[in-house]
């Protein structure tokens, strides 16, 4: 199913924003519109569009496009409702998700950026409008460039340091690549780049309970890309590992990464790390800087999305005989559920974290990584 076309997750043009519907995939593309703030903030709160970095550009987006429809109506009297509404309604879009670091991280540039305009003069709403219009625009052009970087960087330095170059395979978990960003992807985007350069044997996948993005979406891409690839059970990754010596690497996207490095991303990282340091390969973390909070020096600070009880006992993306797909229940009525969306690997069990600018490694006999340092 190999396409020149690339797999997109958003769709924008000046005024206008359409978001793929990610509940609907493998089973239906399904394009819907963001007019506001609000639709934006459903889309990002009901997983319609996630991945950390994605989330940071819709959110930006979904505010471009409802405050240059408000600029277009003359809804704005002021420079002051101008900045009150565009302040507010990034407050509001922060609510929609608390972990990924990527939507507050966007949220503080924009409110810096809207108050050092006021300070400098802004004598009409469009002096506030339309540089936000113009920074959420940008950031679908640096994000791709980011992952590009992140996909050289990262296939450079997992080359350079498996026991075998001519027998790589990795293991992934979870959705980092174009369906989770502007396009190329994260972690996903170094398995591009090693498949792109002819040095990859084979990319495994873990469904990534209860969400799936692993079986609904990764698989999804790996096939689109025609990358030889396996999808396996969560369960699975420590057999696959003892089994198969070419999976030499484990590479996994990031939500949040504190100062230290511990890393918060979707549940089952953590136990993804310690297989791979039980079984002595790499285990790969991979992010823009921008998923990096060096506000907060250790994992212990980050707060954990806990998700509603629904999407753990209930499979979504269910194919039906008349080609629809549904959700059906699976677990037992009455069963407690606790649904933590992400978890948190610590620093020790990172052997590198890829980013757009290079590659963060720990100094010899360090547990820790020092990434003030390191993006300083
Ligand atoms: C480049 S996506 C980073 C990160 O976001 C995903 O979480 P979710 O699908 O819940 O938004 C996952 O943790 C990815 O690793």
């Amino acid at each position: 199913m190999s396409s020149a076309r690339t797999l997109e997750a958003i769709q924008y043009t000046r005024g206008n924003l359409r978001i793929l519907n990610q509940l609907a995939l493998p089973h239906e593309t399904i394009f819907e519109p963001v007019l506001n703030v609000q639709d934006g903030h459903a889309a990002i709160k009901t997983m319609k569009t996630r991945g950390a970095p994605a989330i940071a550009i819709v959110a930006a987006l979904s505010l471009a496009v409802d405050a240059h429809a408000r600029l277009e109506k003359n809804e704005f009297k002021s420079v002051d409702e101008a900045k009150d509404f565009l302040l507010s309604s990034l407050e509001y879009l922060k609510t929609s998700r608390p972990t990924a670091v990527n939507l507050f991280d966007t949220a503080g540039k924009f409110a810096t950026l809207i108050n050092k305009l006021v300070q400098n003069g802004a004598q009409e709403p469009k002096d506030l409008v339309m540089p936000i219009v113009e920074a959420a625009e940008q950031m679908l052009v640096d994000d791709v460039q980011d992952n590009k970087n992140i996909g050289k960087h990262g296939a450079e330095y997992i080359v350079n340091h498996v026991r075998d170059k001519s027998n790589i395979s990795v293991l992934t978990h979870c959705n980092t690549g174009s369906l989770a960003t502007a396009g190329w992807g994260t972690a996903l985007g170094i398995v591009r780049d090693l498949h792109r350069n002819d040095q990859l044997k084979h990319a495994f996948c873990t469904e990534t309970r209860p969400y799936n993005q692993g079986s609904r979406l990764t698989a999804y891409e790996l096939v689109y890309e025609s990358i030889p690839s396996t999808l396996i059970c969560d369960s699975m990754a420590s057999a696959l590992l003892r089994l198969n010596p070419s999976v030499q690497a484990i590479i996994v996207g990031a939500d949040r990464v504190a100062a230290n490095g511990d890393t918060a991303n979707k549940i089952g990282t953590y136990q993804l790390a310690i297989t791979a340091k039980h079984h002595g390969i790499l285990f790969i973390v991979a992010a823009p800087s921008t998923s990096i909070d060096l506000s907060m020096q250790s994992g212990k600070e980050i707060v954990i999305e806990e998700r509603p009880a629904n999407e753990l006992v209930t499979t979504t993306g269910v194919l039906l005989d008349n080609n629809q797909s549904t959700t059906v229940r699976t677990a037992a009525q009455g069963i407690n559920v606790w649904n933590p969306s992400f978890d948190v690997t610590p620093c020790e069990l990172i052997s590198a974290i890829v980013t757009e600018k290079g590659v963060a490694v720990k100094q010899p006999g360090q547990t820790e990584f020092d990434l003030k340092a390191f993006l300083s």
